[in-house]
């Protein structure tokens, strides 16, 4: 905690929000990189959705937010990146189980849905709160066995538990 690296990104609605939570995500003593956008001129939820997903899956950095207007748009996106497993977020209980069960690298939030002040308070419980492990660690990992297309590796986790396939 408080050692990642974050990799932010928005569109055009989420970049007053981006904004603000910069300078807040770095009093918390992480460090921060802006993958932009650096305007309100419209743009698409999609590049930045791409540009932070690649990074977090590539480990350039550790953790993503992203930001549109509803956060749906651009953890869709995200979530088209092999190795992401971006969280749509609007309250507090999904902000700490997207970490303790499904180990969520990508938090997405949506400017038009949550103020400034339950975004903070999101970004924080997601940023404190980290993976429960045991029986969630075969779901994420069925996740990322699908992610690569192992087919094998998919039913082999499931068949382990479940005797279906
Ligand atoms: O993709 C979205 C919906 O999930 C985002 O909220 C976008 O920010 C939104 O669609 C942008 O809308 P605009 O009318 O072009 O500002």
């Amino acid at each position: 905690m408080g050692n990642e690296k974050i990799a932010f990104g928005a569109d055009h609605a989420g970049y007053p929000l981006k904004q603000k939570l910069i300078p807040y995500v770095k009093t918390l003593g992480y460090q921060v990189a802006d993958l932009g956008t650096d305007a309100t001129d419209s743009t698409d939820y999609p590049i930045y959705g791409k540009k932070v997903g690649e990074a977090v899956a590539a480990h350039e950095f550790d953790l993503g937010i992203i930001i549109c207007g509803t956060g749906i748009g651009i953890s869709i996106a995200a979530n088209k990146v092999p190795g992401v497993r971006a969280a749509c977020v609007s309250e507090l209980y999904s902000a700490e189980y997207s970490k303790r069960h499904n180990d969520a690298n990508v938090l997405a939030l949506g400017a038009r849905v949550v103020d400034v002040e339950l975004a903070k308070k999101i970004v924080k419980k997601w940023l404190n709160s980290s993976f429960d492990g045991g029986r969630h660690t075969r779901r994420v990992k069925e996740i990322i066995a699908e992610d690569r297309k192992d087919e094998s590796a998919f039913k082999k986790l499931v068949l382990e538990t479940h005797k279906i396939s």
